[in-house]
């Protein structure tokens, strides 16, 4: 029997190289243990506990911060928000024209292309293009075909609006509008492999598409990976607002045909964007750069923190809206063995991770049907920027998620997880062994 220390810091217990199970406590080990694991590898294995207190390991720990990317990286997500701002609302306007489907019948728009293109070109103007390396979820197949003509125009036409404001966010701007080949390029340049070595970026650049069509909530998510695990990460959400008590006056905002008044732009606060530095332990949260208000960069931030609740009967677990993306059921049901008592939030795209980091609710579940496979870039920005403010994020069998290899979240268990604190995710965990067997999942 052997202890390991898991990339993401929790315990796992092995047999004879077989996984048993991840700890219960999902110790959140910083500083100099912390140092000891980056510095061996992803997992160090000890054969008793009493290794990691007598380990001569604990050296000092290096300072690698990051702080150049995660400045970029804030700042082209505030950029990217207000690109998607500007194209939702002409979008809602041309009563969902503008919407394309991709082959898998998923919702794509101008933003998605356009923030990819948007984000990929300031990441190359800002650390050289040979240094960076993107993977991200939009490609330009479609946008290339002749029927998609009209939307290429737009989606450069946006491209070149926005990177225009890009000064105003502390980034620079093109010296000549970019021609449609260039559009292209920094789309297409998206496509790295990821994996276990190296650094990549990985990006949606617009989460939840369907809720941003629907005039709702989506998430922009940013997060930069290196040797496989996730170090920073950005979340743009550019409808969930700075305070909680707007978030069901916007749910019932857009909810009505009737337009409500909506409270005045100052105490609106309409728009959050939340980051986070990994083994920091600390995450962010700014409000969006209105650029039609005249504020001027650097906004101010503010910690945020995950909520304290952890009595089941207290949380609210939030999940997606589609049950065609999560099975609701099963997790009506396992609400109900935990003893969960509020109704869910059901929010689109990783604004979820958002509520949970925020303290505005305390569990997140996503159980897809079987055979869809997670992607890293639905996840990366939101486990980082959870995980720093306090939170536990794994699968359904309680190990960290794996952003080593490729595109997807290979060997996920089941589903994903994420809680305010270790009480009520070893509850979940439990309760999805007891009642996996007999769902239909
Ligand atoms: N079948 C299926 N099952 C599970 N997940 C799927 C599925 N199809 C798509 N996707 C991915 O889900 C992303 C949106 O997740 P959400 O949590 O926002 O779902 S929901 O819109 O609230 O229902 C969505 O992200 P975007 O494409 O960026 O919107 C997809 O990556
Ligand atoms: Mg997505
Ligand atoms: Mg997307
Ligand atoms: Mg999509």
């Amino acid at each position: 029997m052997a202890i390991k220390i898991s990339h993401n810091l929790g315990l796992e217990i092995w047999n004879n190289n077989n996984f048993i199970r991840s700890n219960k406590t999902h110790l959140n080990f910083s500083g100099k243990l912390g140092y000891c694991l980056s510095k061996f590898g992803k997992t160090r294995s000890f054969s008793v506990m009493e290794d990691l207190k007598t380990s001569s390991l604990l050296a000092p720990e290096p300072v690698k911060n990051y702080s150049q990317e995660l400045d970029v990286a804030v700042r082209a997500v505030q950029l990217a928000c207000s690109l998607c701002q500007r194209v939702q609302n002409s979008l809602i306007s041309k009563n969902g024209d503008g919407v394309q489907s991709k082959d898998d019948n998923s919702p794509v728009t101008i933003a998605d292309w356009s923030v990819q293109a948007t984000v990929s070109w300031i990441l190359s103007e800002s650390f050289g293009s040979s240094n960076v390396s993107i993977i991200a979820e939009e490609d330009i197949q479609n946008l290339s075909k002749a029927k998609a003509g009209g939307i290429l125009k737009d989606v450069v036409k946006t491209v070149n609006e926005c990177l225009a404001e890009a000064p105003r966010f502390g980034l620079k701007s093109p010296k000549m509008a970019l021609g449609t080949t260039e559009v292209l390029e920094a789309i297409s340049r998206c496509n790295s492999l990821g994996g276990p070595a190296g650094r990549f970026w990985t990006l949606d650049p617009v989460d939840g598409t369907l809720g941003f069509v629907r005039g709702d909530q989506y998430a922009i998510a940013l997060a930069l990976i290196e040797d496989g695990e996730v170090v920073l990460g950005v979340l743009g959400c550019p409808n969930y607002p700075m305070r909680k008590e707007w978030l069901n006056y916007h749910h019932r905002y857009h909810r009505m045909i009737s337009k409500l008044t909506p409270p005045t732009s100052e105490s609106w606060d309409k728009g959050c964007v939340l980051y986070a530095r990994r083994g920091s332990g600390e995450a962010w949260m700014q409000p969006l750069l209105h650029v039609n208000k005249n504020l001027v960069w650097p906004n101010s931030a503010k910690p945020v923190r995950v909520s304290t609740i952890d009595n089941p009967s207290l949380a609210t677990f939030c999940e997606p809206v589609e049950k065609a993306n999560s099975s609701h059921s099963f997790t009506e049901g396992l609400a109900h063995s935990v003893g969960l008592r509020k109704q869910p939030l059901r929010v689109y795209s990783m604004v979820k991770y958002t509520a949970i980091a925020r303290g505005d609710a305390e569990i997140f579940m996503k159980f897809s049907k079987a055979g869809y496979k997670e992607k890293i870039w639905d996840h990366a920005a939101g486990v980082v920027i959870i995980q720093e403010a306090g939170g536990v994020v794994t699968d359904a069998g309680g190990r960290p998620l794996d952003f080593s290899k490729g595109i997807y979240l290979e060997g996920l268990d089941r589903g994903v997880v994420a809680s305010a604190g270790a009480n009520l995710h070893d509850k979940i965990i439990e309760a999805v062994d007891a009642s996996w067997d007999s769902s239909s999942l």
